[in-house]
């Protein structure tokens, strides 16, 4: 996986999108994507999906695990409404320094917070360190393996309440098996799958998942 591929779209953003503009700097990562070199943002056709979820759930407090370059956190910042706020969780350093550079560049450096560690070393203090008691819509996007062992974790630190929304990318490809296998014969989710394809790519399966907590 290219680790030199972060610096180069943030210095695409800074040279060819406009400061503040946060409609502006989703375009031009998307558009950098789909031309110049493909990256693992969620996209443009999965991150329609994402936008009608996320706007029919209309949350205060959103959580995403896995922010990378930050491009769904922008996505969903633009979206959300006043006094609401997005945590994102990220464990590579690297990866945080740039979403932290691109999501101020957009001007939504108020309303989206990095959390820099392992979502396992983040989730269990993050209530207190926030001050949220529960989240309203979480988008997992991190890695696959990791997805079924956080969402338990969130359910067993009471993160998560009745009608939270759950969305996760990449349930085809790369693929989650035992995430979609869990949170579909659980009486505690209502899930719906919406299929698309992996971001920047015209002829690969993927799909999101959206899972709604019904404890
Ligand atoms: O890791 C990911 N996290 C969050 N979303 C991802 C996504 O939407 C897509 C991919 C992905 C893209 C192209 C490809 F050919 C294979 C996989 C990855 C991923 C997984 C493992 C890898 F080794 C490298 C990239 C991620
Ligand atoms: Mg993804």
């Amino acid at each position: 996986h290219d680790e030199e591929f972060p610096p180069r779209i943030l210095d695409h953003v800074m040279k060819n999108a406009i400061k503040g503009d946060v409609t502006n700097v989703i375009d031009v990562i998307d558009k950098y994507c789909w031309s110049v070199e493909i990256a693992m943002n969620v996209g443009d056709v999965k991150g329609a999906i994402l936008d009608k979820s996320f706007l029919e759930a209309s949350p205060k407090n959103v959580l995403e695990i896995g922010c990378y370059c930050g491009y769904s956190a922008l996505r969903m910042s633009r979206l959300l409404k006043e006094d609401a706020k997005i945590f994102t969780i990220e464990a590579s350093s690297q990866y945080a320094d740039v979403a932290q550079e691109i999501i101020s560049f957009a001007g939504m450096e108020k309303k989206v917070q990095i959390l820099r560690g392992l979502s396992d070393e983040v989730l269990p203090t993050i209530a207190e360190k926030c001050g949220v008691r529960t989240f309203d819509f979480v988008f997992i996007d991190h890695a696959k393996e990791l997805y079924k062992r956080d969402l338990i974790m969130l359910e067993n630190l009471g993160l998560i309440r009745q009608g939270t929304t759950i969305m996760a990318d990449n349930v085809i490809f790369p693929g989650c098996p035992d995430y979609l296998e869990y949170v579909r014969n659980s009486p505690k989710f209502e899930c719906t799958n919406y299929p698309s394809k992996l971001e920047y790519c015209e002829n690969r399966e993927d799909a999101m998942e959206k899972s709604i907590y019904l404890p």
